[in-house]
């Protein structure tokens, strides 16, 4: 099997792919795989980490209105797409499969333009703007809600099937994980991640929470994202005791062990962070961010919120004094976080990833 993947910009749309590819190697160990990607996006670091060749391709985004920056961007887009055709030309893919981000445009665009087969996975209710797009041009398109069919006219290529998550999630040990990730065994840990990017808005609660409130009886591991940890980190610094309870962190690579470890997850509402919190049966505190197009986190974090796996803040309401009450409030109350952790495991799609390989199968079989 000789398989092109393009999907990039955030962890959102990278990590999809590798389960996608960690999959297709599972199964055929000799299948040559290649990702392609941008210099810029995070895939540029987490897909070479991840074991897979790489290239890279040019892209730009296009503004709503008429300007200067989107003649730039148009000319870019031209290059990406010969940078495309050239790379599928070389590599001779059986097909070409994208998970979204602007740079999987040219790349499945050009590769349907060469009657290779294609598909396209989407992992909100509301699709992405390249999706919506390539959706017109592709073989198969993925989707992970029955709600997000209504926003594709190409009904007749439609499958539902659930967001893939690495199988990591489902086999991590406990113990193992407590170790990597619990540095005081006794108090319960609370992992705090603000997506693939990290959140202004959380860090910025979370440092005048640990100002206040240094003594807290859990351990609050924050994941900053890379951007954002010099300022958040030099803030934290001015009072040095919150270090002697709870740690920061950029980025975390090995994100199974993290989830595993912690007690409660307080996160961003991700689609792909949300799976990933139920292939391991987490509560959660979830602040999906604002301004995301058509508001997808708040329903992607309404949506968990209803079967009782967490507790929806918004952003716009978020703040230290709250935060903190309903971290003690919650890891006091076991027989709630017990009922959540239960809610959120039933919650898990397992069978995404298989049905999703099945599918290319059937793809390149015809
Ligand atoms: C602002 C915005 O529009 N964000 C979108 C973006 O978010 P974002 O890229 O944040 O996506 P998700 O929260 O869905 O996924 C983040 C991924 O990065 C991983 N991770 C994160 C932090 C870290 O330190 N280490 C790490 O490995 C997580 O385990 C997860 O696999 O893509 C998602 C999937 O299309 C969308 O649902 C989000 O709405």
């Amino acid at each position: 099997m000789r398989v092109i993947i393009s999907g990039g910009g955030t962890g959102g749309h990278i990590y999809p792919a590798i389960a996608i590819a960690n999959k297709i190697k599972e199964i055929n160990p000799n299948s040559n795989i290649l990702f392609i990607g941008t210099e810029k996006g995070l895939e540029s670091d987490i897909v070479p980490k991840a074991g897979y060749d790489f290239k890279t391709i040019t892209v730009s985004y296009l503004r709503r209105k008429i300007s200067f920056h989107n003649v730039k961007s148009a000319g870019m887009l031209l290059k990406g797409l010969w940078q495309a055709r050239s790379i599928i030309k070389d590599f001779k893919p059986d097909i070409v499969i994208g998970t979204g981000g602007f740079v999987c445009g040219p790349v499945v665009y050009m590769a349907a333009k060469m009657r290779i087969k294609t598909i396209i996975h989407e992992q909100n209710v509301f699709p992405g703007i390249t999706n919506k797009i390539l959706g017109n041009y592709v073989d198969k398109i993925a989707i992970s809600f029955e709600e997000a069919r209504k926003y594709f006219k190409q009904k007749e290529k439609l499958i539902v099937t659930g967001n893939p998550v690495r199988q990591e999630f489902f086999k991590v040990s406990t113990k193992e994980a407590d170790l990597k990730y619990k540095s005081q065994q006794n108090k319960p840990l609370v992992l705090i991640v603000g997506g693939s990017g990290g959140s202004a808005s959380i860090n910025k609660t979370v440092t005048h929470m640990l100002m206040k409130y240094s003594k807290n009886p859990f351990e609050i591991l924050l994941v900053t994202g890379k951007s954002h940890y010099t300022e958040v980190r030099n803030n934290l610094l001015q009072h040095k005791e919150v270090f002697e309870h709870n740690r920061i962190m950029e980025y975390i690579n090995d994100m199974p062990h993290a989830l595993k470890a912690c007690d409660l997850i307080i996160c961003s509402a991700g689609a792909i962070t949300i799976t990933e919190i139920n292939a391991v049966g987490k509560p959660s505190i979830l602040i999906p961010k604002a301004y995301t197009a058509e508001n997808h986190q708040e329903y992607n974090a309404r949506a968990l919120e209803a079967r009782g796996a967490a507790i929806v803040i918004r952003e716009q309401e978020l703040n230290g004094d709250d935060l903190y009450n309903n971290i003690n409030k919650l890891l006091n109350d076991k027989e709630k976080l017990n009922t959540m952790k239960k809610a959120s495991l039933d919650a898990s799609k397992a069978q995404a990833t298989d049905v999703i390989y099945n599918e290319i199968k059937n793809l390149i079989k015809n």
